[in-house]
C-alpha cells in the first residue's frame, strides 16, 4: 500500500536540485494559494474575478458553487491547461508561472469526464502515465495503486472492459503515480450510483488519513458537509465564503421546529416571531424561526399559549444546503 505523505518526500528525487530550498521554505505554507486570480476567456466572458483563498495542507477542502460558476476554470488553472489573465497561485510553494514544472509534479488532478485509452490495460495506464511525469521505473508503484483502489484483478483487463465505478478508481489512482502531496478531484461523484460513492469517499478520507491534502469540487453538499473541513464557495467567479465547514454551517439562522397536536391542525396558527409556519400530515405543524430571535422552548410555549397540545416535538437543523443557497441566491 502507498504511502503518500511519506511518498512525495521519496518522490522529491522528481524535483529539480535547485527547488530544493523552495521546496523547504514551501514546507509552512499553504497546499495551495489562489492570490487575486481573474479569468476573462477569449469572447470576453469574465469566469473568475479576483479570487483569493488558501488550501491549507493536510485538509480536505470542498470547492463549491452552482454550474457555471467558475469551479473547473480555477481547476484547469492550476492543472496548467487554462492561462489566468491575473494574479497568481502556487502549488506547495511552487508559483505555477515562475515554476510549472515543480507545481505540476505536486498535485494530481483527477477530471470531471472520464478520458482513457481503450486499449490500454489498467496497469499500462498508469505505467505511460508515470513515463509521463519521468518517474523511474523503479520507483513506480502502479501495483500498489491498482490494489488501493481495488482494481488488481482487472490489472490486464482493458480499460473498455471496466465498468464506470472501475474507470473512475483507475482516474483517481492514475492522479497518484507521481505520489503527490495535493490530489483534486473535479466532481468525481457525479451520475455515480450511492455505493460506489460511500467507496470513492472512503478512499478521499483513507488518502487524507494518509497525509494527503485533497482538493473536491462537488454538487453534493451532504456530503461535502461531512468529508470536508473547509469549504469555499464560488459564485459568478467571484469567491462569496471560505470557513471551516462547521463555522459556515452555523450561518444558518433558520431552525425548524416540527410539533405533533392532540388533534388534526384545521387552520395554520400565526405568530409575529415565526419566519414560516407549514402543515406536515394532518397534526404536524413545521415552525421555521429564526435562532437569533427566539429558542425551541419560546417556539412550544407560544404555541401552547395558543390553545393547541403538544403531543411531540422534534427540530431540524438546517445544514449546508440552506446556507448555499442563501449566500448563492443574495449574491446574485
Ligand atoms: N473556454 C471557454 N470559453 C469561454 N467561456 C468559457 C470557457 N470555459 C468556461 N467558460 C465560461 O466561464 C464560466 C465558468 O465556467 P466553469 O466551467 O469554470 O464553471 P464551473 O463552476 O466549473 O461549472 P460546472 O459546475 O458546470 O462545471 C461559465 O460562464 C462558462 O460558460
Amino acid at each position: 500500500m502507498f504511502n503518500a505523505g511519506a511518498a512525495h518526500p521519496k518522490g522529491a528525487s522528481l524535483f529539480r536540485p535547485a527547488a530544493a530550498a523552495a521546496m523547504r521554505a514551501a514546507m509552512t505554507e499553504a497546499a495551495i494559494r489562489i492570490d487575486s486570480v481573474s479569468k476573462i476567456y477569449a469572447g470576453g466572458k469574465q469566469a473568475l474575478d479576483d479570487v483569493s483563498f488558501d488550501v491549507p495542507r493536510g485538509q480536505i477542502f470542498g470547492l463549491l458553487g452552482p454550474n457555471g460558476a467558475g469551479k473547473s476554470t480555477l481547476i484547469n488553472i492550476l492543472a496548467g491547461l487554462v492561462n489566468k489573465t491575473g494574479g497568481h497561485a502556487s502549488i506547495w510553494g511552487f508559483d505555477i508561472d515562475a515554476d510549472p514544472r515543480n507545481a505540476k509534479y505536486s498535485i494530481g488532478i483527477v477530471p470531471q469526464e472520464i478520458v482513457f485509452d481503450p486499449f490500454f490495460t489498467p496497469f499500462e495506464t498508469l505505467e505511460n502515465q508515470a513515463g509521463l511525469y519521468g518517474v523511474p521505473k523503479d520507483k513506480r508503484i502502479s501495483d500498489a495503486l491498482l490494489a488501493a483502489v481495488h482494481l488488481t484483478d482487472k490489472r490486464d483487463a482493458y480499460a473498455r472492459t471496466l465498468s464506470g465505478g472501475m474507470k473512475r478508481r483507475l482516474l483517481v489512482a492514475k492522479a497518484m503515480v507521481h505520489s503527490p502531496p495535493i490530489i483534486v478531484l473535479d466532481e468525481p461523484t457525479a451520475g455515480v450510483d450511492i455505493e460506489l460513492r460511500q467507496q470513492l469517499w472512503d478512499y478521499v478520507q483513507g488518502l487524507n488519513d494518509r497525509g494527503v491534502t485533497v482538493v473536491l469540487t462537488t454538487h453534493y453538499l451532504e456530503e461535502a458537509e461531512e468529508l470536508c473541513d473547509r469549504i469555499a464557495i464560488i459564485n459568478h467567479g467571484r469567491l462569496i465564503a471560505n470557513k471551516p465547514t462547521r463555522e459556515l454551517v452555523d450561518m444558518a439562522r433558520e431552525k425548524i421546529v416540527v410539533v405533533t397536536l392532540d388533534e388534526d391542525v384545521t387552520m395554520l396558527p400565526e405568530h409575529p416571531a415565526f419566519d414560516k409556519i407549514e402543515r406536515e400530515g394532518t397534526r404536524g405543524l413545521a415552525i421555521s424561526y429564526n435562532k437569533d430571535r427566539m429558542n425551541a422552548g419560546e417556539v412550544l410555549a407560544a404555541v401552547g399559549a395558543m390553545g393547541h397540545h403538544i403531543v411531540d416535538v422534534s427540530t431540524r437543523e438546517a445544514d449546508l444546503e440552506d446556507v448555499f443557497l442563501n449566500l448563492t441566491r443574495s449574491a446574485a
